[in-house]
């Protein structure tokens, strides 16, 4: 496996590749990898001869006072995980080699509606950065397909529209959320868990279980649910940034007629901001 930080060594790469007719799989990430990012890693190799994993914590996308300067670095770790996951190359640019001229000067990639609830109103600015930089890869590796996991449901709906609205020939495959023997969904934010935060952290993907019972029921009182929702996360500890109930389809407020729902959280435990996705049919 190799790590490559430059462009034009990555370019020069690729294309011996392309021209041996061998197909490649893209796994974008920001690095400090776990479980969830191996399992895109090796639904990648299942399907591709060769595994592009990127790993570049994307300053577009952070907002001002969040953690772009504490997000975890760890890219010795991250190498070994990988190697062993049968990843072919780690691409790891700076921020320089990303964004020559900085980020003002950058053309960005807006993704309008979905990009505009839930995450999107609460983190201004996150989805440009994210489809900005997401296009960015696409034409830097020019994969056949890219992985992305559904723990960021939101993330990949914005995904798939830019695809299909900029006809980009990449295809777009999602990956079921990994968890921990507790239910909540990994993340490399777990990390600023304290032990007692780790504790009450489950209940975020217990609420979202709850919840999904109450629909499969047949409840059609989404605001009462969410309110519901939102009261437990607070009895428990935690400070609710949003619980939605949305169509699967559109990620608008769900209605009685919708038959794929999605209930999406964002939540704080102390100052980490957790968020975790359930959808069902009914
Ligand atoms: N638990 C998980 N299961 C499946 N995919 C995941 C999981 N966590 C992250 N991913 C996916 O890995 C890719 C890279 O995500 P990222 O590097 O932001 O990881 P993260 O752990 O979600 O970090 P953060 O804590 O910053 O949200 C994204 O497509 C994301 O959806
Ligand atoms: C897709 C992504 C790598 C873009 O920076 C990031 O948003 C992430 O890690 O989910
Ligand atoms: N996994 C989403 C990346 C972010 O929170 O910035």
């Amino acid at each position: 496996m190799r790590t490559i930080h430059s462009l034009k060594e990555l370019r020069t790469i690729l294309r011996g590749y392309r021209r041996q007719g061998k197909t490649i799989g893209l796994v974008p990430t920001m690095g400090n990898l776990h479980e969830g990012h191996i399992s895109l890693v090796r639904k990648a190799s299942e399907a591709a001869d060769i595994v592009v994993t990127s790993i570049f914590v994307n300053p577009m996308q952070f907002g001002a006072g969040e953690d772009l300067e504490t997000y975890p670095r760890t890219l010795a770790e991250d190498q070994e995980q990988l190697e062993a996951a049968g990843n072919t190359l780690v691409f790891a640019p700076a921020a320089s080699e990303v964004y020559p001229e900085g980020l003002s000067q950058q053309t960005q990639v807006v993704v309008p509606e979905v990009s505009d609830g839930h995450c999107g109103a609460s983190r201004p600015g996150h989805f440009e950065g994210v489809a900005t930089v997401v296009t960015m890869l696409f034409n830097m590796v020019q994969p056949d397909f890219a992985v992305f996991g559904e723990k960021d449901f939101q993330q990949l709906a914005v995904i798939r529209k830019m695809v299909r609205d900029l006809m980009i020939p990449v295809e777009v495959v999602g990956a079921p959320t990994v968890r921990e023997s507790d239910g909540l969904a990994k993340s490399s934010r777990n990390g600023y868990l304290s032990a007692e935060e780790r504790k009450l952290a489950p209940v975020v993907y217990l609420t979202l279980q709850q919840t999904a019972e109450k629909l499969a029921e047949g409840r059609t009182d989404f605001q009462t649910l969410e309110q519901d929702a939102r009261k437990n996360l607070v009895a428990a500890g935690l400070r609710p940034d949003y619980f939605n109930i949305v169509s699967s389809r559109t990620l608008k407020p769900a209605t009685p007629e919708d038959s794929d729902i999605t209930l999406l959280v964002a939540a704080f435990l102390g100052t980490t901001r957790l968020i975790d996705n359930l959808s069902i049919s009914r």
